[in-house]
């Protein structure tokens, strides 16, 4: 089983630090999202990880060892970093060649992995002929080829179309299932939710979370309920009488004829209008979502932030009587 371990990792290129003090671990039979706004530091810690880049402080290991010294490193770490890293006018063939001779990896293993992520019918063809989508899946069969413990991609979904995004969900979940350290870096939360079981999230080359994917979301997003009744102003009274601010959810744009109350539990509306007698024929806690709980995490930790950008809606906290 062979971990990253990044400690205390500083750089610093002229006056910005791009990674500040970072301090985690990524845990083997699992896929970590590696999340963060635009320049949070994720691609400089992983080309850090990959010896690509020297630290001004601290340390990146793979199994305890620096990058470096791994001999035939292919065989420890797969990463995909620049799908466009592939040489033009060599064939995707005679380039995964030319990369496993150098790690003295099987020639076979070349095939293996063209089929794997879907070239083989394309494998003869030079790589300046490929789409972004096809260059991607090559940077994806050259990060498999040494049947690595330790995978690092970055933006894996890049340029893939609906079947490609499936496969390559598909293949990370399995890869961590074979026991693998999978860490993933991506912008698109609804994919990060579909496949990470736990989240490294950077701000300004710190760290902001390091937790299972679920108790993320659930620490940062504010319980929300839905409820609807046959008599809706009496409802709606109700729930503002003791704090709460319901919002009228709409449906395509339609009044759905439900409420949509913040910062509430169901257990709480639940008692409140049974003991108001309220006849209810609705009553569902919504889940938040990684998308929510990331927006609510990073809002103070954009580096890049639209100047106008409106401000975000915060609900009114209702009052504690209420949770009684
Ligand atoms: N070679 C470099 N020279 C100077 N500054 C750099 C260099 N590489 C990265 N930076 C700076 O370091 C910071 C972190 O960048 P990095 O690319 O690691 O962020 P990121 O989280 O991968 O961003 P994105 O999501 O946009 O890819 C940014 O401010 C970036 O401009």
């Amino acid at each position: 089983m062979t971990r990253i371990d990044v400690l205390e990792l500083t750089k610093e290129y002229g006056s910005t630090r791009a990674v500040d003090r970072l301090s985690f671990a990524v845990e083997p039979g699992r896929v970590t999202g590696f999340l963060g706004p635009n320049g949070a530091g994720k691609s400089t810690t992983m080309r850090l990880v990959l010896g690509l880049d020297h630290p001004t402080s601290g340390t990146a290991t793979v199994g305890g060892r620096a990058y470096a010294a791994l001999g035939e490193p292919l065989r420890h770490v797969g990463a995909l970093l620049d799908p466009q890293a592939a040489h033009g006018s060599r064939t995707a063939r005679a380039h995964l060649r030319a990369l496993a001779a150098s790690n003295r990896i099987p020639a076979r293993r070349v095939d293996e992995v063209l089929d794997e992520a879907g070239l083989s019918a394309v494998a003869g063809r030079r790589v300046k002929s490929y789409s972004l989508g096809m260059r991607q899946r090559l940077g994806i069969a050259a990060a498999l080829l040494g049947d690595p413990a330790v995978l690092m991609l970055d933006e894996p979904s890049n340029g893939l179309d609906p079947e490609g995004i499936i496969w390559i969900r598909e293949l990370m979940r399995r890869l961590a299932r074979e026991g693998r350290t999978v860490l993933v870096s991506s912008h698109l939360m609804n994919e990060t939710a579909s496949f990470a079981d736990h989240l490294v999230v950077l701000g300004r080359g710190r760290l902001l979370a390091d937790t299972p994917m679920q108790e993320f979301i659930d620490t940062q997003v504010q319980p929300r309920v839905r409820v609807r009744s046959s008599d809706d102003a009496a409802l709606a009274a109700l729930l503002e009488g003791h704090g709460y601010r319901p919002v009228r959810e709409l449906d395509s744009g339609l009044d759905s004829g439900r409420w949509n109350v913040a910062d509430a539990r169901v257990e709480d509306i639940g008692r409140i209008t049974a003991r108001a007698g309220l006849p209810i024929l609705e009553l569902a806690a919504q889940e938040g979502t990684l998308e929510e709980a990331y927006l609510a995490l990073t809002a103070d930790a954009m580096e890049y932030t639209a100047r106008n950008a409106p401000p975000t809606e915060t609900a009114a906290s209702p009052r504690e009587e209420a949770r009684q």
